[in-house]
């Protein structure tokens, strides 16, 4: 798939203002610093659709961007930065949980995690909530140009073993990519590309 528009729709804190338009609809999540912002832009070709910068925590609310008018791409606040105060991570837990157990078009979220961390708590939980409440989602492993290709392979390893003597029985379908280098952008694209084509045909 090429992203031939990408424009953005409404940002809130509000699932029930979350635009009505049923579209399918796949959500970015992921830490704070994660590279969230940079992955949506190298996907959308656009380098200022999602801030970007190196300090965390900027997301804080649900932002809507229609992509080439089929489809919702979904930036969600970035959860586990420390340093936002406790209160504010509780109303974003909150209105972050509602998103997920109420918007019924999302199709797939994206758990995006640093290739060069290991498995995180607050991660490994978020995942779990997903799979509690039988969300589908996808692991994305970002940063893949901060490693050497054996380096990002026994990192990957370890997050599947972490996760399947965990809770999971297998580890779930994974992307790699780069901001940096696009690497992983056509196959992500044509996997939500896919879905969005069995979807208008019925399947
Ligand atoms: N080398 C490299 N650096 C990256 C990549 N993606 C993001 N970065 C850097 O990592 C930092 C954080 O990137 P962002 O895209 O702003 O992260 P974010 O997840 O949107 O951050 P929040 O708004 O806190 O949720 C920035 O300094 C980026 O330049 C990547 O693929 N490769």
């Amino acid at each position: 798939m090429k992203i031939k528009s990408a424009n953005f729709v409404i940002s809130n804190s509000d699932v029930a203002k979350c635009p009505k338009e049923r579209l399918p609809e796949y959500a970015f999540i992921g830490r704070s610093n994660v590279g969230k912002s940079s992955l949506i832009n190298m996907l959308t070709g656009q380098n200022k659709l999602a801030k970007t910068s190196g300090r965390p925590g900027k997301t804080q609310l649900i932002n809507h961007f229609k992509i080439n008018n089929n489809w919702f791409l979904v930036d969600l606040p970035g959860y586990g930065y420390a340093k936002v105060s406790k209160s504010i991570k509780k109303n974003f837990q909150s209105f972050i949980k509602n998103y997920f157990l109420q918007r019924e078009q999302l199709i797939c979220t994206f758990v995006l995690v640093d290739c060069r961390h290991e498995p995180q708590k607050i991660d490994l939980e978020f995942m779990e909530f997903l799979g509690e409440n039988e969300i589908p989602f996808c692991i994305i492993f970002t940063k893949s140009d901060k490693l050497k290709l054996s380096e990002l392979n026994r990192n990957i390893q370890v997050y599947t073993k972490k996760m399947t003597t965990t809770i999971w029985e297998e580890m779930p379908q994974y992307f790699v990519t780069s901001a940096t280098s696009s690497n992983g952008k056509d196959e992500l694209l044509n996997f939500i590309d896919n879905i969005n084509q069995g979807l208008e045909e019925g399947l």
